[in-house]
């Protein structure tokens, strides 16, 4: 007789990247990692690769809404995050689902250029982020440039990095996490975090690679596998945070342009 695993279930929400790095990709390798059940609602399939996003090709409204209700009416994820999510209209229709089945534990990445400029989210979606997808995020996870599209701030110092992750919180995100991978800092990278009261900020070593297509994916990933476990916000940032050093550090030589980092590094150096 076979012998049924109870298991910890995360829910990824963007959408679909074909050259396996970053995206629903990126994310479902990730939980398997984390040794987390890993489910999917695909907003858009982009044809993509190391050089770039060659087309996107959004799935019909339709076929968005029934997955969340299969997923809905089946599954409950423990824990879940959004990636690209393509339009105003999805983020609504996305919103509306996350309240109508109660799901929690939710980091919103807010996904809106791919590197290399291709845009994942028109400009017309900030307002529905900011509306919808915000007060429901446990944590949201922007890099400087999507931190200042959603709050209008430019983050050049550390005072208005401060400003920018207060405007997040007042806009409804328990924990707002601005990541550093585009900051100009010598040497080093540094994630901030703020939770409405405290400040506190995580550094690690710079890696000098072209490989850093997917980061954002893959941190966000991991940290949503973390509390898919109960973890606390705290510790699920600062696992989340080794492991995309881990991944960075080691990074994947395939294609021609900006590589993917390595999803199973973490534990196969010797991490638990
Ligand atoms: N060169 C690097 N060396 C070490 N850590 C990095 C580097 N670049 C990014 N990171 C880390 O990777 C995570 C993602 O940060 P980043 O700012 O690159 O996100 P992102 O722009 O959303 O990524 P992407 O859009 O490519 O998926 C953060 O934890 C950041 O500190
Ligand atoms: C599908 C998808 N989501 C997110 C990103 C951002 O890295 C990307 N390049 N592609």
């Amino acid at each position: 007789m076979g012998q049924l695993i109870k298991v910890c279930k995360a829910l990824t929400i963007a959408g679909s990247d074909s050259g396996g790095g970053a995206g629903i990709q990126a994310d479902l390798k990730t939980f398997q990692e984390f040794g987390v059940y890993g489910m999917s609602v695909i907003t858009a399939v982009t044809a993509q690769n190391t050089t770039g996003v060659q087309g996107v090709y959004p799935v019909p409204l339709e076929g968005l809404e029934q997955q969340l209700e299969s997923i809905g009416n089946d599954l409950t994820p423990d824990a879940l995050k959004t990636g690209m999510l393509f339009s105003g209209e999805y983020i609504e229709r996305i919103a509306f689902y996350i309240k109508k089945f109660s799901w929690k534990n939710i980091v919103v990445d807010p996904v809106m250029i791919a590197k290399g400029g291709a845009e994942l989210l028109g400009v017309e979606a900030l307002e529905a982020m900011q509306k919808h997808m915000l007060p429901l995020a446990k944590v949201v996870t922007p890099n400087i440039p999507e931190a200042e599209a959603l709050t209008g701030i430019k983050i050049d110092t550390a005072e208005s990095k401060v400003e920018a992750a207060r405007v997040l919180f007042d806009q409804g995100a328990e924990y707002v996490v601005i990541k550093g991978g585009h900051m100009d800092e010598e040497g080093i990278v540094t994630d901030f975090i703020y939770d409405g009261e405290g400040i506190l900020e995580l550094t690690d070593k710079r890696v000098d690679t072209k490989n850093t297509h997917g980061t954002g994916c893959t941190f966000s990933a991991a940290l949503t596998a973390e509390l898919a476990y109960g973890k606390t916000v705290e510790s699920a940032i600062e696992q989340a945070k080794k492991y995309i050093q881990t991944a960075i550090e080691h990074g994947i030589d395939v294609g021609s342009g900006h590589g993917p980092v390595n999803h199973f590094a973490f534990r196969r150096i010797g991490h638990e």
